[in-house]
């Protein structure tokens, strides 16, 4: 036991299985939602059919609607909600949230009004000092870690102690947490990769194979590589699991929302048509937007970014990507 108790906010498909992490890992764990039926499937059923069909939770499980219960003498806030709504959400629960608790953003997004990252916005609308914010990223697909699969994490926060902490209350025989105090790497990393992952959907829904995704993969790690270290991050981030492994993860797998919606696109579905058959949060769709202010904010060239906004939001035709992106002047390889 780790004698923690942890409130997770969020009872989408993340938010469920990180809050089953913590409940294997010794945690005492209490979810709140927005729907009661939802939240009724996980204190009663043990389950969550919505979001996880098929898998069953740990039985010391609850979720409420009831945010002031939930968040009562938390140690751990965990927020697993899509980026774009966590400002909202969050503020109003901020006089509910203990002294001294741990805030843990599970979120991969940008604020769209403020290209502010997620342990920013979480500092600031619960108001939690910087320094007791960690960010968990890494190659995390969440159904998979709710089957119990072996994977790896990155627990990120300024402070190591902080991410120590959270590592030891998410640590189980199936998840394995790695301390980081690059919080800007391991955000950054966590919130493109989607952006990425969008670009390779799109090429795969076009038919194209092995090759190009190597190529969009290897390349996008660049990019984010590039407006990492422009905006202050540690070059060894972007290579470990936070980086290259989320990529790999999102970018081949058909669990992921950004991958499937991308690949959607590619077979010719209107953004709002892939949206909908998709489901789901796919955060790279809005976050594609902040993401390249934040890049031309600091000057830094994000060309595959460029043209994943251009089809999403500009009217690019799925097929003029490629051209658009091999087009460009050569150059050295490299950051
Ligand atoms: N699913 C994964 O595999 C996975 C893994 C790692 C990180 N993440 C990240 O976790 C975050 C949450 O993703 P998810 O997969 O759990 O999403 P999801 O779509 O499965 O669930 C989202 C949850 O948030 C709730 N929600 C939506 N809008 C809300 C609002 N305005 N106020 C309160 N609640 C709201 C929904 O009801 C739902 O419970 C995202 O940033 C995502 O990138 C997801
Ligand atoms: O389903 P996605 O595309 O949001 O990806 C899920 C996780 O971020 C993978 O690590």
């Amino acid at each position: 036991m780790t004698g923690l108790r942890a409130a997770v906010l969020g009872t989408g498909s993340w938010g469920t299985t990180f809050a089953a992490v913590l409940a294997d890992a010794g945690c005492d764990v209490a979810l709140w939602g927005r729907r009661d039926d939802v939240c009724h499937d996980i204190t009663v059923e043990h389950r969550n059919e919505e979001y996880l069909p098929g898998i069953e939770l740990p039985a010391g499980l609850r979720a409420s609607t009831d945010a002031e219960e939930v968040l009562d003498a938390a140690d751990l806030v965990v927020v697993a909600i899509p980026s774009q709504s966590a400002r909202a959400t969050l503020e109003p629960l901020a006089d509910h949230v203990p002294a001294g608790a741990i805030a843990v953003s599970l979120m991969k997004g940008v604020e769209l009004t403020s290209d502010r990252r997620m342990s920013q916005v979480v500092a600031e609308a619960l108001g939690v000092a910087y320094d007791r914010v960690a960010v968990v990223s890494g190659p995390n697909l969440a159904r998979e870690i709710a089957e119990r699969q072996p994977t790896a994490t990155v627990v990120a926060a300024v402070e190591e102690g902080t991410a120590q902490l959270v590592a030891g209350a998410c640590a189980t025989g199936y998840f394995r947490p790695y301390t980081n105090t690059d919080v800007v790497g391991v955000e950054l990393c966590g919130a493109a990769k989607n952006v990425i992952a969008l670009a390779v959907g799109i090429a795969q829904g076009r038919g194209l194979g092995y090759n190009t995704m190597a190529t969009v993969i290897t390349r996008g790690l660049v990019e984010i590589t590039r407006l990492g270290l422009a905006l202050g991050a540690d070059a060894e981030t972007f290579p470990g699991l936070a980086g290259m492994g989320d990529l790999m993860a999102t970018c081949a797998s058909p669990l992921s929302r950004n991958h499937t919606l991308g690949s959607h696109l590619g077979q010719g579905l209107t953004l709002e048509q892939a949206i909908a058959v998709t489901g789901g949060t796919a955060e790279g769709v809005k976050s594609s937007r902040s993401i390249l202010e934040l890049a031309t904010s600091v000057g830094v060239e994000m060309p595959i970014a460029e043209a994943v906004v251009a089809v999403l939001h500009e009217g690019l035709p799925v097929d003029e990507l490629a051209p658009r992106l091999l087009g460009r002047p050569h150059r050295a390889e490299g950051l």
